[in-house]
């Protein structure tokens, strides 16, 4: 087995999708999907279930050939070419391994084809076993061994052949948790201590935050963003981004400009950042109140973990304090470094390294008046008064952890939850 391979930063991309569709009957799956991945990758397919991942995958292998664009791999175009003749191994979820056949002769299949002799193949078979970490395991058969050790088994069979390309498909979601979050580790160091290009399908957003060198996210058969696991997280470019990778405060909003919004009569400060696209959200830039109220509404974004809890006091001293508190008709909850939000504790969660507490606002505004945020607090920073359900408190949102996205009645996601607030 090779060392990780160091590559040449302008190497070009090894797989190209371009403008790729497939179409079922009239239902588009993927629509016009372009995609580049470098050689030596790890990259997940992340998205809800039907958003067109495995779609996506199989159009790769030529499992299932695409309606229109083209797959260029290693500089060749492999658009229309049968799977055989093309090079890649894949491993699926329920293993597919040959019950029948021994665990050595299963790792040994593919290498049949390649015209190796007996003990070239047994040698091989030997390495890959040793590989997986299961060298004693070739007599058996497939049913002797447990769910994580069968795909152990499917890795090296996919292995067998030193394809250039690994391609995934859900390889761990058939397994429980503990099993799961080992093989996570070993797949992903066998991946980098082999370099081999590989694209794992997934829908769990952790998987794919904790393996990936890159995650594309897939919605509806297109790519709502492709980035690193810190920028999928830090700098979602949707809503729809924003509330499927980890957990987000997502409020209804008004969008006034590319400094402020308005929340009920609150008006609330936010920092643009340079990856967000706000011409490609639907809002004008710099340029004052939106011309279009259809294009207005927008929802104001935040992580639990970026609120603090502070006295009310103290809060509003910083607002007295604070010249460029906003002089308008709207309340000032909001200076230039942060916002002040009013709720009382709905419930607190211990979570281990932190308590989770689920937050009604006090606002009038008749969006919100039923939504609680969510604010994750450290446990050595927590002051167990503030946990009390019923507790009144204030959460300070520093205004560059505030992030805007456009509202759209028709975006597929899951709309934040509501609750009864205590009276
Ligand atoms: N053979 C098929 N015939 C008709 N429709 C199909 C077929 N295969 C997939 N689809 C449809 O294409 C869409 C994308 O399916 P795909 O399997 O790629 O989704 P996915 O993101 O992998 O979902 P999951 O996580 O549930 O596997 C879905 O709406 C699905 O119903």
């Amino acid at each position: 087995m090779t060392a990780q391979i160091q590559r040449p930063l302008s190497a070009p991309p090894y797989l190209q999708i371009k403008k790729l569709w497939k179409h079922y009957s009239g239902f588009a799956a993927l629509k016009e999907v372009s995609l580049e991945i470098k050689e030596g990758e790890f990259v997940c397919f992340l998205g809800p279930s039907g958003c067109g991942k495995t779609t996506l995958l199989r159009a790769i292998a030529g499992l299932d050939l695409q309606s229109k664009g083209q797959i260029w791999q290693g500089g060749r175009d492999v658009s229309l070419l049968p799977p055989e003749q093309r090079d890649f191994g894949i491993v699926f979820q329920s293993y597919a391994l040959f019950p029948n056949l021994t665990v050595a002769n299963n790792i040994a299949y593919g290498l049949r084809s390649l015209k190796l002799d007996k003990n070239q193949i047994q040698k091989k078979v030997r390495e890959l076993l040793h590989t997986i970490g299961l060298p004693d395991v070739g007599e058996k058969y497939p049913s002797q061994l447990s769910g994580g050790q069968q795909q152990r088994i499917a890795l090296a069979r996919a292995l067998a052949t030193e394809p250039s390309l690994l391609l995934l498909d859900e390889p761990l979601s058939a397994l429980d948790a503990r099993v799961r979050l080992h093989l996570r580790q070993e797949i992903r160091s066998l991946q980098q201590k082999l370099g081999i290009t590989t694209i794992m399908v997934t829908h769990d957003q952790e998987e794919a935050l904790t393996m990936a060198d890159r995650i594309v996210v897939m919605n509806h058969g297109i790519i709502e963003q492709v980035g690193t696991p810190e920028e999928i997280y830090q700098r979602p470019n949707s809503a729809f981004v924003a509330n499927f990778v980890g957990t987000m405060n997502l409020l209804p909003c008004h969008y006034l400009n590319s400094k402020q919004v308005r929340m009920g009569s609150e008006l609330v400060h936010y920092k643009l950042h340079h990856n967000t696209a706000h011409q490609t959200l639907g809002f004008e830039l710099n340029h004052g109140p939106v011309q279009k109220p259809q294009k207005s509404k927008a929802w104001l974004a935040f992580r639990p973990e970026v609120a603090e809890l502070v006295p009310f006091n103290h809060a509003q001293t910083d607002l007295d304090h604070e010249s460029a508190a906003p002089k308008s008709a709207l309340k000032p909850h909001s200076n230039a470094q942060a916002h002040y939000f009013q709720g009382q504790v709905l419930q607190s969660e211990f979570m281990g390294s932190f308590f989770r507490l689920k937050i009604a606002l006090h606002t009038n505004h008749a969006e919100l008046v039923q939504q609680p945020i969510h604010v994750d607090i450290a446990v050595q920073q927590a002051n167990l008064d503030c946990l009390t359900v019923g507790h009144r408190l204030t959460i300070k949102v520093p205004v560059d952890q505030i992030q805007v996205y456009e509202r759209n009645d028709s975006t597929p996601f899951k709309q934040p939850q509501s609750v009864e607030v205590a009276a």
